[in-house]
């Protein structure tokens, strides 16, 4: 299968004053076509910078980056402004869950379809509008001709979604990412996104990286999964591997205790929160929140055990035990 995004040694660096903070930290990460990856963390652990940084969105007197990344097996070159611009309008979509913030009222939504063609492509309107409805017929919108007339506040939410998705799928990206942001999760939106783009992803192969802090959603969307701890994966395996006999990371195995289910009668909270930049030091950043940590595991360099051929830990007492 081929490769449709992967990064080696990928770090991030936060510029700010005279300190540079590390933020992300050699994260090796990949997704083949026809894949949906999971990736999930607590709040602020890095998961959106990490895509932002990959699509070179940020501002690089702001943001360092170091590590490389290719998309469709392209390494992305971050010095060329132009170039960047031109791959992230072709290769990489992204879905936010706030469909509403995606759209400008004033503009009608066959006009949003156009502004994308018309920055990316030498389509004519005709054609855009052509392309559009196949695709919004895709999305299982109907009588899409006269949606296209429509203004963002006339849709419904649940529309304003596929749309959304529509616009983000019509340069045929190698990757859609989809960020689940924290605050303001509605179960019956999510449980929209999560059937649709599962649909998507079986009948037109498109390759997902699909961000979320919620356990139950990554695991019923996902193939493979990468758990991130303070700007580390401290863990990534198939998502059939994902249940606390076979997780090896302190991290994984709380945030599946703290999975809600109807067995449980009472969930464990996890305890204390990840630390912030200005707070994190060397050693296993999970350590003060670890129920095995020791005096070593303030001093262990993060390095990665393979416990098979695809997953992978990092956590000082799996050392040696796989
Ligand atoms: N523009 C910024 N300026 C300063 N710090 C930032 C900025 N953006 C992110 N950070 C910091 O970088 C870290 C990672 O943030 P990030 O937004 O990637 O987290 P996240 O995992 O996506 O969280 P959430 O699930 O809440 O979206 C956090 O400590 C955050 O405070």
């Amino acid at each position: 299968m081929k490769e449709q995004l992967r990064t080696e040694k990928w770090s991030v660096y936060l510029k700010q004053q005279d300190k540079r903070l590390r933020v992300i930290t050699e994260t090796d990460l990949k997704i083949k076509t026809g894949e949906i990856i999971g990736l999930i963390g607590e709040s602020g652990c890095g998961k959106s910078v990490f895509w932002k940084s990959v699509l070179g969105l940020q501002n690089p007197a702001v943001w360092e980056l170091e590590g490389n990344a290719w998309i469709r097996g392209e390494m992305v070159n971050f010095q060329n402004p132009e170039e960047l611009r031109s791959m992230r309008g072709r290769e990489a979509a992204v879905i936010l869950q706030d469909p509403m913030s995606s759209f400008d009222q004033v503009f009608t939504i066959e006009q949003h379809f156009w502004e994308t063609a018309k920055a990316h492509t030498n389509w004519s309107r005709k054609e855009t509008a052509e392309k559009a409805v196949e695709l919004l017929r895709r999305l299982y919108i109907r009588e899409p001709e006269q949606v296209l007339q429509m203004y963002p506040f006339q849709c419904s939410g649940g529309m304003l979604q596929r749309i959304m998705i529509a616009i983000a799928l019509m340069m045929e990206p190698a990757v859609l990412i989809a960020d689940e942001p924290t605050t303001s999760v509605d179960v019956t939106v999510q449980r929209e996104i999560l059937s649709m783009l599962k649909e998507l992803n079986q009948k037109q192969q498109t390759s997902i990286l699909y961000i979320s802090h919620d356990l139950r959603a990554v695991e019923s969307i996902s193939d493979y999964v990468y758990v991130m701890y303070a700007g580390y994966v401290v863990e990534s395996f198939p998502v059939s591997r994902l249940k606390e006999e076979n997780v090896r990371h302190p991290y994984t195995q709380k945030l599946l205790e703290a999975r809600p289910s109807f067995t449980k009668k009472r969930l464990p909270v996890l305890q204390g929160r990840p630390p912030e930049l200005m707070e994190r030091q060397s050693g296993c950043p999970f350590a003060a929140r670890c129920p095995m940590a020791d005096e070593a595991c303030k001093t262990f360099d993060m390095k990665k055990t393979a416990i098979s051929e695809n997953h992978m830990v990092r956590c000082r007492k799996q050392e040696g035990l796989s």
